[in-house]
Order: structure tokens, then sequence, then C-alpha cells
């Protein structure tokens, strides 16, 4: 790779103001869907090294993460991981008749498996209906959370459906509520993004790069 597209990559993203959400997010998508597989190899495992070190995350009983789609950093070389250290693991699966809110399924290695709507990977509705496969998101450790975009002050944007920030509507109450750690590409660090009123803060934010704390 040429020197001037590597400093292209590592230097966030600026921001004209007023944002346009909708077209950042799909500058946001592209970026991440081009890279190559060499990339996104070492992106991942650059990720789950720092992961691995995290104190939070060491500690952990219960982590969830997600299966990745349209070039979105790869946490699944975790899973092995954890399974070795007896960590459970869950997906995050979109919750049938609640309109963008998602469960939290645990996801053993003989769990089936369907598309969702979006072409995502997830426990199927037989599996996730039963009451005993799944998790209130308050009783995880850590949740690791997808970003499509995200800035220095650990402000994040997602996928635009919002099923996060309703999932974990309830951390803005007193109470037991997991860690979140946001994970992206560096590529998909811009120079600022407003926060939203229904945002939900993350305690930090890894990339392949750096890691953010707030
Ligand atoms: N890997 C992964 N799993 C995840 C998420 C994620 O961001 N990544 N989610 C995080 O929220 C939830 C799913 N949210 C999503 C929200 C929008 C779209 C999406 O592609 N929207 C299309 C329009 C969609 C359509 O109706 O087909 C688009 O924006 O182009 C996909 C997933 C749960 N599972
Ligand atoms: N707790 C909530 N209750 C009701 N609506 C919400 C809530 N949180 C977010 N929304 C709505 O969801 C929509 C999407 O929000 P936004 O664009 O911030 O999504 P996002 O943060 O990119 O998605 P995600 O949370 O899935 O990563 C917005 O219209 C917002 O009003």
């Amino acid at each position: 790779m040429p020197p001037s597209a590597d400093i292209a990559l590592s230097t966030p993203l600026p921001i004209s103001s007023p944002i346009d959400k909708p077209s950042l997010r799909r500058e946001l998508r592209r970026r991440r869907r081009t890279l190559s597989r060499r990339q996104q190899r070492d992106a991942s495992r650059r990720l789950c090294q720092r992961l691995k070190k995290l104190p939070e995350v060491r500690r952990a009983r219960r982590i969830s993460l997600y299966l990745p789609v349209g070039g979105e950093i790869d946490p699944t070389p975790l899973i092995g991981w954890l399974r070795r250290r007896n960590v459970s693991v869950y997906l995050p699966v979109l919750r049938p008749f609640a309109d963008n809110h998602l469960w939290l399924v645990e996801y053993r290695p003989d769990t089936p498996m369907i598309k969702n709507r979006f072409g995502i990977l997830e426990p199927a509705p037989r599996y996730s209906a039963q009451r005993h496969n799944r998790l209130p998101a308050w009783g995880l450790d850590v949740m690791i959370v997808p970003l499509v975009g995200f800035d220095a002050q650990g402000n994040r944007m997602g996928m635009g459906g919002g099923f996060y920030d309703r999932t974990l509507a309830f951390t803005r109450r007193r109470g037991p509520r997991p860690w979140l750690v946001g994970v992206a590409h560096s590529c998909q660090e811009v120079t600022h993004l407003p926060p939203e009123p229904w945002d939900i803060s993350l305690q930090a934010i890894v990339s392949d790069r750096r890691i953010i704390r707030s």
C-alpha cells in the first residue's frame, strides 16, 4: 500500500457541519467495505489483542459480541478464547414484535442459526424464544457494540436503527449494567460527531489502532 493511502486511513475523517448523518453513514460503511481481506484480518487480530488485555474483558463471565457483515471489524476470534475461559457468549437477535429492540441470546457451538432480515446470522427463533437461552442486557458484564463511526470524545454512530440505544436505554437508571465497549476500524474515526439526546455513552472505544476511554 502506498504511504499516502495509509495516512488517509489513519487520519480522522474531517466533518463539515451541519452533519448530514445519512451520507456520513454511507461513506463510513463504504470505507469499511472496501478494506482488503488482509487489512480485515490484521485489523481483527489487532482489535482482539487489545480487547483481551482489558481488565473489564478479562474479568467478565458473560460477554456479548456480534457476527460481522459488510466489512465490520471482526470480533469473532475472541469466541474460542472466551470459551476456553468458560465465559458465556451472547449475540444480538432482532426482537420479534418489538420495534428495533434486541435480545441477547447465548451462542454455543450447537446453536441453530438463521439469517435475519438484514442478512446477519443470528440464533434461530425456536432457540431464541426459549427464555433460558436469553439474558437481559443488564446481566451482561461486557457488551461489544459495533460502530459505524466514532470520534476521539467517545461519541458513536451505529447502523441507524437505534437498536443498541433502545436496548440500552435502561442504563440511564440506577442498577447493574454492562461495561460498554464500541469497536470499529480506525478508518471509521471522524473529527467529531454530535451526540444525540438518546445516545447511550460507551465506556471505551477500541479500534485496530487505539483505545479511547471515556
Ligand atoms: N453485525 C451486526 N449485527 C447487528 C447490528 C450491527 O450493527 N452489526 N445491529 C446494530 O444495530 C443490529 C442490526 N441493525 C441493523 C440496522 C440496519 C441495517 C441495515 O442494513 N439497514 C439498511 C436498510 C435496511 C433494510 O431494510 O434492508 C441500510 O441502512 O442500508 C442492518 C442492521 C443487530 N445486529
Ligand atoms: N431509547 C429510544 N427510544 C425511542 N427511540 C429511540 C431510542 N434510541 C434511539 N431511538 C431512535 O432510533 C433512531 C436511530 O437513532 P440513531 O441514528 O442514533 O441510530 P444509531 O445510534 O446509529 O443506531 P444503533 O443504536 O442501532 O447503533 C432515531 O430516530 C432515534 O430517535
